[in-house]
């Protein structure tokens, strides 16, 4: 029974990607089998769990395989499984369409330059699509588990465009992609030696039997099948027979990343839990890191037995980077997600695993400065989370933190909490920082001047998650962590006796001065004072010390929260030439636009915005017609 073909567009991303690729990753082309080899494979794994719960979708077949064949007179290279197959819902959904998150980012940072773009497209995951890359015309044939045999599909394209889409009566189920090869790979790609060899790169450690046809006396393929991987689950196999390659190759399996792995740790856990754990560190952040809904993390096996992608009980969420496999002996097979929550086994896999993972950050940074700020670049944004979510390993992360700072006042994010203890100045008992939604704002902020003046070193913040991160870490090695933009500046022994008397004095002699400016701003501040941090600024902004950061706070209120509103504090320095100027001012009027001024312009430098925009800015333009005057 064959319906009617039906012919539909690729959608556009696909059309792109495809070209794209096609180019970029030729040099490369035989990860295409690969890529086809790691689908089967999941197919396989989602077809027995699946399996567990309803033994009928199996058919009688359970030896799940992969064959792969070829014809050198048809031009053509098949792949087959016999895992879990598609209905024709899921082959338009998967096979066509680009629904995964971070395509709109990865199609803007493509540049064109093909090596840059080659990266790219690995990180982002070709998959299916890399068939084209040999391949002029691909043949996909499907049929889900459990469903009669007239409900096969057959999906068929050229890679240009469009693909057609009939019903098709298939006799077993899964999937048998038909590869035309391009002329031009014929010679080399459909011969049996050349395809044992990519497969045993790239698919020794997969644990499902990869068959090839037995070669002949003749040394032409015969009917008998053979298997031509180890087919055995790398993580079971003992660490000192696993080399460096065959971990890299099982790292692109299991993460669908194209690149190498930073860093990886595998262990055995016996006695009275027992689980074995692979898991790696990878080099670069996928599309979908700062997604809320990303994939792709950690698999769970029971007795090696595919359970879950994407376990997310298995590790904390500012750990969703690491990649790998958790075989547990101790869980039922039938384990859903519901049971894992909570689960106590689990719980103590998911410490154990945290724990791994933080140890071999720790290696990586005594050991390999280079490579650990490596993984800080595009991870420590994700890490900056764990002091908030895992107090049990708080300490061990904070040592792990890295930050911008006034050391050398640059955006590179390496001055750890230890580095800042070791220079700090004689008499000095805190750790400061500030944080603003811009490395240049926190950098130039008018809060650091004395601090800079005394040569006292800051830690620049402007990571969005830096609020919530200082939020939860209050001290390292019992130095307390204190903002420089907030409450009382404490500079503790830093500060002279005499800096002291000079402080109380100027205090002083500005007390009218800050009487003054307090009753023309009334209700829009908290209070006004003398200034402790300025040097050269007129004034600035303190908030409590429990408050959030202005622009942090704009940030909340734009996304609907509701914010309690704090007044600030306005801080003046009596010693800047504007606020000699103010104090002579005899008429109120003029007084009170110079204060509001003076709010205003401090409540911007620190990134808030103004309730009243247009009348700060037709007072700056009073001003500025008065001095031209
Ligand atoms: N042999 C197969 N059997 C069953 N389903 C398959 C098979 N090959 C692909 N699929 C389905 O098509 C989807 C898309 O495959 P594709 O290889 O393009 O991406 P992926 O494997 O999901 O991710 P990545 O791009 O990271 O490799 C798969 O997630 C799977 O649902």
């Amino acid at each position: 029974m064959a319906a009617a073909k039906e012919t539909m567009q690729f959608q556009t991303e696909v059309n792109q990607l495809l070209q794209l690729m096609i180019h970029s990753l030729y040099s490369n082309k035989e990860i295409f089998l690969r890529e086809l080899l790691s689908n089967a494979s999941d197919a396989c794994d989602k077809l027995r769990f699946e399996a567990l719960s309803d033994p009928a979708l199996l058919e009688g077949g359970s030896e799940l395989q992969v064959e792969v064949d070829f014809d050198p007179e048809a031009h053509t290279l098949t792949i087959r499984d016999n895992g879990i197959g598609m209905n024709r819902d899921e082959v338009i959904a998967n096979i066509g369409t680009i629904a995964k998150s971070g395509t709109r980012e990865f199609f803007q940072r493509l540049s064109g330059d093909q090596a840059k773009d080659a990266q790219l497209i690995g990180q982002f995951g070709v998959g299916f699509y890399s068939a084209f890359i040999v391949a002029e015309r691909v043949t996909l044939n499907t049929r889900r588990a459990g469903m009669e045999p007239q409900h096969g599909v057959r999906w068929e394209s050229d890679g240009t465009g469009a693909y057609t889409l009939e019903t098709v009566e298939l006799p077993t189920r899964g999937t048998e992609i038909i590869l035309h090869i391009r002329e031009d790979e014929r010679q080399d790609l459909l011969n049996s030696w050349r395809l044992r060899s990519i497969i045993g790169k790239y698919s020794d450690h997969i644990p499902l039997p990869i068959r090839m046809r037995k070669l002949g006396e003749d040394g032409k393929p015969s009917e008998e099948w053979e298997t031509v991987n180890k087919a055995s689950a790398l993580w079971q196999r003992p660490k000192a027979e696993i080399s460096d390659e065959e971990y890299k190759e099982f790292y692109q399996h299991v993460s669908h990343d194209f690149g190498e792995p930073l860093a990886w740790v595998h262990n055995r856990v016996e006695g009275r839990l027992e689980y074995t754990s692979l898991l790696y560190i990878p080099a670069r952040a996928p599309f979908d890191l700062w997604d809320q809904k990303q994939t792709h993390g950690v698999k769970l096996y029971v007795q090696r037995v595919f359970i879950m992608d994407d376990a997310e009980q298995l590790l904390p969420r500012y750990l969703r980077f690491v990649r790998g496999v958790i075989d547990s002996s101790d869980l039922p097979l039938n384990v859903s997600r519901e049971i894992l929550q909570g689960n106590r086994t689990i719980e103590q896999m998911r410490s154990g695993a945290s724990k791994r993972i933080l140890g071999l950050l720790e290696e990586i940074a005594e050991k390999d400065p280079e490579k650990y700020q490596k993984f800080w670049n595009e991870f420590g944004r994700a890490l900056k989370e764990g002091p908030g979510e895992d107090f049990s390993n708080r300490e061990q992360i904070a040592k792990l933190l890295r930050f911008a700072s006034t050391y050398s006042d640059t955006e590179l994010q390496n001055v750890s909490l230890a580095d800042y203890v070791g220079r700090m100045k004689e008499g000095q008992d805190k750790i400061y920082y500030i944080t603003a939604d811009s490395f240049l704002a926190a950098k130039n902020s008018p809060q650091l001047e004395l601090l800079r003046k005394k040569g006292i070193e800051v830690l620049l913040l402007s990571d969005r998650v830096d609020e919530w991160l200082t939020s939860h870490l209050h001290e390292f090695d019992g130095k307390s962590l204190v903002s420089a933009a907030k409450g009382d500046l404490d500079l503790g022994q830093t500060e002279t006796e005499e800096e002291k008397k000079a402080q109380e004095e100027t205090e002083k002699a500005a007390e009218g001065l800050v009487e003054r400016i307090q009753k023309a701003l009334g209700e829009r501040v908290e209070k006004v004072r003398v200034s402790h941090r300025l040097t050269s600024s007129p004034s600035c902004i303190v908030l409590g010390e429990r408050d959030m950061a202005l622009y942090m706070q704009q940030l909340l209120k734009q996304a609907g929260h509701e914010m309690p509103s704090s007044k600030p504090t306005l801080e003046i320095n009596p010693q800047h030439p504007m606020l000699a100027r103010i104090e002579k001012e005899t008429d109120e009027t003029h007084f009170g636009e110079w204060s509001a001024l003076l709010l205003d312009q401090a409540i911007l430098a620190e990134g808030g915005q103004l309730e009243d925009p247009a009348s700060f800015v037709a007072r700056l333009n009073q001003l500025m017609l008065a001095l031209a005057d």
